[in-house]
């Protein structure tokens, strides 16, 4: 069986890609590798190209024989699409749209979608979810939501089958440290925590000190991302048994403030991470905590690294081994 992974040279999709090899299965990766790095995989076959471009797909799904598809490719920073919202609608919603013509064209019906908490918006209770109200604050969010409302139309017009994942903020490194986070540029938090503990950079402007929180910082909930990626098999699992098409949140439940983030990297690296105080980032919601109840009840995940402080010494692992990233 065939899997296609879109975005499959990015952070996640690459440790989607590696899994996949790992269980024995076929990948098939396409990614324009405007993101991702070749040297992120290590396995799977690659095909250079957009996603958005129907004919360069076409050719594809028609030299391979396509099961299902794992749809990362996007664009996903938050802060550049208040700028340039056009770039987000282009390249998430109507390449994704190209997509799933594709997918249409061709009888695919299986997807597992990469969406995001954003959709939520500023939440209005904690933990969230998956029917807590949506009301993105941000294009990026937005677009995600639309290809999730174009993901319900197409399962009633053409029997397209979907598994949204909604991920909270995904962080870590394969266990070897082998491969790893390598955004650029990077706006997460926990690499640019240990670029600091790494003296790679002065230190770590933390946005925001007077939030309605425990500690005053904002609070997130962070995945390991070689969880987020076992619920993609699960959700490929749950669609292949003829169930029907869901959305899932995907975190650990349990909300860590950007401080004691920040205190655990000390931890793990012994290091002095230097911190400089600065304003609220625009738009970054206080706490986003989520309820992953029914990726447990029905899908059956259970995260295996849940502890932060393991997600963030496989995150150092990769970083001590990489210092320039794939570039290094
Ligand atoms: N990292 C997170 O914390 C997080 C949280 C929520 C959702 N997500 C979603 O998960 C997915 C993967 O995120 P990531 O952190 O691995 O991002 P990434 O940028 O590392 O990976 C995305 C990959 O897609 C490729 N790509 C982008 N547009 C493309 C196109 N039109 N055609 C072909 N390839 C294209 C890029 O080259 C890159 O390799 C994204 O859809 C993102 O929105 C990520
Ligand atoms: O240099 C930095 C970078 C981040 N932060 C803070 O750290 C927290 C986490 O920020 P990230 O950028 O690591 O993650 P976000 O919660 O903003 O974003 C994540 O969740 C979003 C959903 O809300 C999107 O899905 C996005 O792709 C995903 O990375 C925020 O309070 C942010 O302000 C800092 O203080 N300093």
């Amino acid at each position: 069986m065939s899997i296609l992974i879109t975005g499959g040279a990015g952070y996640i999709g690459s440790h989607c890609v590696s899994a996949l090899s790992r269980r024995g299965g076929d990948a098939v990766v396409v990614d324009n590798l405007s993101k991702g790095h070749k040297e992120a995989l290590s396995g799977g076959r690659l095909y250079v190209g957009d996603v958005g471009d129907r004919a360069f797909l076409r050719s594809v799904f028609e030299k391979e024989q396509i099961d299902a598809v794992i749809h990362f490719a996007a664009f996903s920073l938050v802060g550049e699409s208040m700028t340039v919202p056009e770039k987000y609608f282009r390249n998430n919603c109507m390449a994704g749209l190209s997509l799933l013509e594709t997918m249409a064209e061709f009888g695919v019906r299986r997807l597992v979608f990469s969406s995001t908490a954003a959709v939520y918006g500023e939440p209005e209770r904690v933990p969230i979810g998956e029917e807590h109200p949506k009301s993105p604050t941000n294009p990026y969010g937005q677009s995600k939501l639309i290809v999730e409302e174009m993901l319900r139309w197409f399962d009633a017009a053409h029997g397209l089958k979907y598994a949204a994942l909604r991920y909270f903020n995904v962080a870590g490194a394969r266990e070897d440290g082998g491969i790893g986070e390598d955004h650029r540029p990077e706006t997460h938090l926990i690499p640019l925590v240990l670029a600091a503990a790494q003296g790679k950079r002065e230190s770590l402007t933390l946005f925001g000190t007077d939030y309605p929180t425990p500690d005053g910082t904002c609070v997130r909930d962070y995945i390991h991302v070689e969880d987020l990626v076992d619920a993609h098999f699960l959700a490929l699992q749950y669609l292949e048994a003829g169930n029907p098409s869901a959305a899932f949140n995907l975190g650990n439940g349990r909300g860590f403030s950007n401080r004691e983030i920040i205190e655990a990297a000390r931890r793990v690296t012994g290091k002095p991470i230097p911190v400089s105080e600065a304003p609220r980032r625009p738009g970054d919601p206080a706490v986003l905590v989520a309820s992953s109840e029914k990726a447990e009840k029905v899908l059956g995940w259970k995260p295996k690294h849940p502890d932060i402080e393991e997600i963030i010494a496989d995150a150092w692992r990769w970083h001590e081994a990489h210092p320039e990233g794939y570039g290094g």
